[in-house]
């Protein structure tokens, strides 16, 4: 058991913003550091698993943005790596909209309402914006009018998957409208392994690296103007002068990681203000395919009078030829719903849709996958979900460091949060450390009269000289826009 370790900066975390944050500080020769990641691996909500004979991703799956003016930088690794992947046509899915009785909506029809649904909440996103609300909800104002399954089932896909035509998004905006799935057996991580391979020492595809610690929940961060103490729940304690906390926005809302002294309101009322969105992947393996193919068949959607009820559905065939696998999709209530029952009892749901869909005679699934993001712990959903119409201060607020203590992961990005990339890393915190640096170096000049003097001194007194190296500018001056984020802290 590690007892008392120091380093200069640990971080918590070790999905793809806690791999990034060490990174960047590795390369920049910050190489004292320690990760301490809760569960057994990397990754986070990168995450996959061998099922129907096949990988599939149950966190991220696509690359999104692909194909713009600007290059997404997780797509320059991806190809970098080789990393394989599939084009995701969603152009075609409301072409194939299925009702109860498994007959196709005609495609006018389908059209009709698609274009419909996308004005009527172009409109209503207008109409919010133009009322100039500091936060504005996370989409149910939008789509408050959709009443019949066809409404509903394309509303569903419009807010709860993103569908470029009413919500800007940032992804599209700057990179490109494409989507690529990744459909390569190494996995999504596998451009994580990659990435820690550059600064921890591995050997076969393995971190060997004692600086990553796995199995490691963090359950307390004791922080003061000198440094943190991080304290872990097998007993082990570390300090470092600086910390990064990637845990995700559904984690920091939980009672997970006890903060001493507490965070400051503005803090947790920020931290509060987050929606968490919680997006489930069910993966279900057949005997042989009943399903039509083809690159426009590829996504297709079933209509019922509940919204989100097993409504988004695709089939495996472009990614894995052969594999015979359909992936639905739930999302929120849904999600949870289903993440609190059996498999069996998703199952026999699954297949009742299914069957209203191809007819009674299809088989039944042979395996069902069901990952539960929103009860596991280290997680507590998906992403986050900001108000459509967000004042930039809740982001701010929410990646603006206390003390010692700074933010990363996917809910800190002002334009990528919910994805893989863009994800705001270590930069700020070596430009800290830089001038912590710089600072102790021209006071501990100054100072040197007085630390010769120390030896002779208690240990209180020699802690107050040291404590004569450090000063406290208010985190606020940060917030109120007046200080950048090294100012702040010092
Ligand atoms: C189902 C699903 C589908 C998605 N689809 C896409 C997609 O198609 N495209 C896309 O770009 N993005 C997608 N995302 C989002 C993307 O996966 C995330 O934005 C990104 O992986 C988040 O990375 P992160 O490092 O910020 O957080 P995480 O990956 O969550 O990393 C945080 C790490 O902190 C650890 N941790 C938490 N608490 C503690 C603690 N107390 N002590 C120690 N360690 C702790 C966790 O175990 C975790 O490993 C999806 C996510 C999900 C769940």
């Amino acid at each position: 058991m590690d007892s008392s370790s120091s380093s200069a900066v640990i971080i918590i975390g070790a999905g793809i913003s806690g791999i990034s944050a060490a990174k960047v500080l590795a390369d920049n020769g910050i190489v004292d550091l320690l990760i301490l990641e809760a569960s057994g691996r990397i990754g986070g909500r990168i995450l996959k698993e061998s099922f129907g004979g096949v990988s599939v991703e149950l966190g991220a799956g696509w690359i999104a943005g692909v194909g713009g003016k600007a290059s997404n930088p997780v797509w320059e690794i991806a190809s970098k790596f080789g990393l394989r992947t599939c084009f995701s046509d969603y152009s075609n899915a409301r072409y194939n909209i299925y009702d109860r009785s498994g007959k196709i909506f005609p495609s006018a029809i389908a059209a009709d309402s698609y274009k419909k649904a996308v004005d009527s909440a172009i409109q209503k996103l207008r109409d919010l914006e133009s009322n100039s609300v500091d936060d504005v909800g996370n989409g149910a104002e939008l789509h408050l009018t959709a009443k019949t399954p066809i409404e509903l089932a394309i509303d569903f896909i419009l807010h709860d998957f993103e569908m470029a035509e009413v919500e800007p998004i940032s992804t599209y905006v700057d990179f490109g409208e494409r989507e690529f799935l990744v459909a390569d057996e190494r996995g999504y991580e596998y451009l994580l392994y990659k990435m820690a391979e550059d600064f921890l020492l591995t050997s076969e595809g393995k971190i060997l690296d004692n600086r990553l610690k796995l199995n490691k929940v963090v359950r307390e961060l004791q922080h003061s103007r000198n440094g943190v103490t991080v304290k872990t729940e097998d007993g082990c304690v570390y300090e470092a002068n600086y910390v990064i906390l990637s845990a995700s926005i559904g984690v920091l809302q939980s009672d997970l990681i006890c903060f001493r002294p507490p965070l400051p309101r503005w803090k947790t009322d920020a931290i509060g203000k987050c929606d968490v969105m919680v997006y489930t992947k069910i993966f279900l393996k057949f005997p042989y395919k009943f399903w039509p193919c083809g690159t426009d068949k590829e996504f297709f959607i079933y209509a019922h009078e509940r919204r989100g009820y097993y409504t988004f559905w695709q089939q495996m065939e472009n990614a894995y030829p052969g594999s015979n696998i359909l992936v639905v999709t739930l999302t929120n209530g849904e999600s949870k719903r289903v993440e609190a029952q059996s498999d069996e009892e998703t199952l026999k749901e699954a297949m009742g849709v299914l069957r209203d869909m191809f007819g009674p005679d299809i088989p039944t699934a042979t395996d069902i996958l069901v990952p539960r993001w929103w009860n596991n712990r280290f997680q507590r959903g998906s992403y986050s979900n900001y108000p459509i119409i967000c004042n930039n201060r809740v982001v701010n607020d929410i990646k603006a460091p206390v003390g010692r203590i700074f933010f990363t992961g996917e809910h800190t990005s002002e334009r990528f949060n919910g994805y893989v990339h863009g994800i705001d890393t270590s930069k700020a915190l070596l430009e800290e450390i830089r001038k912590d640096e710089r600072e102790n170096e021209s006071k501990s000049f100054l100072l040197e009269p007085l630390i010769a003097l120390s030896g002779s001194l208690t240990l209180a007194q020699s802690d107050a000289v040291s404590g004569l190296q450090k000063c406290e500018v208010p985190t606020q001056l940060y917030l109120s826009g007046k200080l950048g984020i090294p100012e702040a802290i010092l």
